[in-house]
């Protein structure tokens, strides 16, 4: 289900009126129309070289985003969920080699140039990271950080950019008098929130966010979640969240795409993903998962680790773990294909999966 954020909540962050983004039509990108995907990701590949040896992180992934949707890209530690939302931000490391095709509207992101970026970036595009500090610097107040980047934007004068930065602060809880301290004088979870202020101060259409919670105790970890879904409801910006944990994914994401190895395992709708899961993969997670019934304190986990780039089995990357493999799927790649409307899923067995894949006592 494409969820269609409807712009009815008054946006106290200036002349932007709801529903519409002003300053954004006086920007040289091309916006995305209502037919069409906000994000459109092709074949994207990720390629790094290390010395000597490349390695392919991310392989051939596709996915779309539609305006005002949530798309969790999930996965084991190393399956190039950071990397994959990091080319689409232009921020991959110097030694990658990024291809394939990611539009954000009309405009193309795969190699494009920084002329381009700088347009998009905080205006059409905005990172929320794990670390609030890489968007917030030590050395200026928040509120000054926050007016600053109102004025990279729009002609504010000083205290209309001043005002715009109070109001992105009350928007995620932080009280407006709190704009005069610096980051280092805020808790954890104050700073993601002041870093998702950032991100949102410029209303943009896409917010990229990359485990914007790891490093918090469970109460941050909810209140930061909680303040961005509510942005994201009053400004109609979609997200692409990077999370390893499938209990952010069920209440965060309205799809979810599942990486192993640098490859979609599978993706489709969260709620059919997460109660439905076709790839072995995904199934695997779900029964690693702690189990939240009192009678049944067993931890399953997938026996094994993903490979790491530079040592790709053949065939299907997951076949070393997975109960189900073949001679077939340790020899061939599998194609992703359609399983259901909504859903790809790149594996050889097209059939449910047993409940008790992973669960059930290894045959002796
Ligand atoms: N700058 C780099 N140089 C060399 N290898 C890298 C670099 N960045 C990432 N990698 C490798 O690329 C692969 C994918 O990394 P990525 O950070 O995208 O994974 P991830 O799914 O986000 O994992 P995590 O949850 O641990 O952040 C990993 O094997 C990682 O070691």
């Amino acid at each position: 289900m494409t969820l269609q954020r409807s712009f009815t909540k008054p946006n106290p962050l200036g002349p932007l009126q709801d529903g519409k983004r002003g300053p954004r039509a006086a920007h040289a990108t091309a916006p995305a129309t209502a037919t069409e995907p906000l994000l459109a990701v092709r074949d994207l590949a990720v390629t790094l070289a290390d010395g000597r040896r490349t390695l392919p992180a991310v392989r051939g992934v596709s996915f779309e985003l539609a305006p005002g949707e949530a798309l969790a890209l999930v996965g084991e530690s190393g399956a190039g969920k950071s990397l994959t939302a990091l080319a689409l931000l232009g921020l991959a490391p110097a030694s990658a080699r990024v291809t394939g095709s990611a539009r954000l509207g009309g405009d193309e992101l795969v190699g494009a140039p920084r002329a381009l970026y700088r347009r998009l970036w905080g205006r059409r595009i905005a990172l929320v990271p794990q670390d609030a500090l890489a968007v917030l610097s030590p050395v200026h107040t928040v509120g000054d950080q926050l007016a600053f980047a109102v004025r990279s934007v729009r002609r504010a004068g000083r205290r209309e950019a001043e005002r715009l930065a109070a109001a992105a602060l009350e928007q995620v809880g932080i009280p407006a008098a709190r704009a005069r301290a610096y980051p280092h004088e805020f808790s954890g979870g104050m700073r993601q929130r002041a870093a998702i202020a950032m991100a949102m101060v410029n209303r943009p259409e896409l917010v990229v966010a990359d485990e914007p919670t790891t490093a918090l105790d469970p109460r941050a970890q909810a209140q930061v979640l909680g303040t961005l879904a509510e942005l994201r409801e009053s400004t109609g910006a979609a997200l692409l969240l990077v999370t390893h944990d499938l209990g952010i994914v069920a209440a965060h994401a309205d799809r979810v795409a599942v990486l192993y190895a640098g490859r979609l395992a599978e993706s489709g709708p969260a709620g059919q993903v997460l109660a439905d899961p076709r790839s072995p993969y995904t199934a695997g997670l779900l029964a690693a998962l702690p189990p939240d019934r009192a009678t049944d304190r067993r931890l399953h986990s997938i026996g094994g680790a993903p490979p790491a780039p530079d040592r790709l089995p053949p065939g299907c990357a997951f076949a070393p773990r997975c109960p189900l493999a073949t001679d077939r799927c340790r020899t061939e790649e599998p194609r992703a294909g359609r399983p259901a409307p909504g859903r790809t899923l790149a594996c050889h067995h097209r059939h449910r999966l047993p409940a008790d894949l992973f669960t059930a006592p290894a045959a002796a």
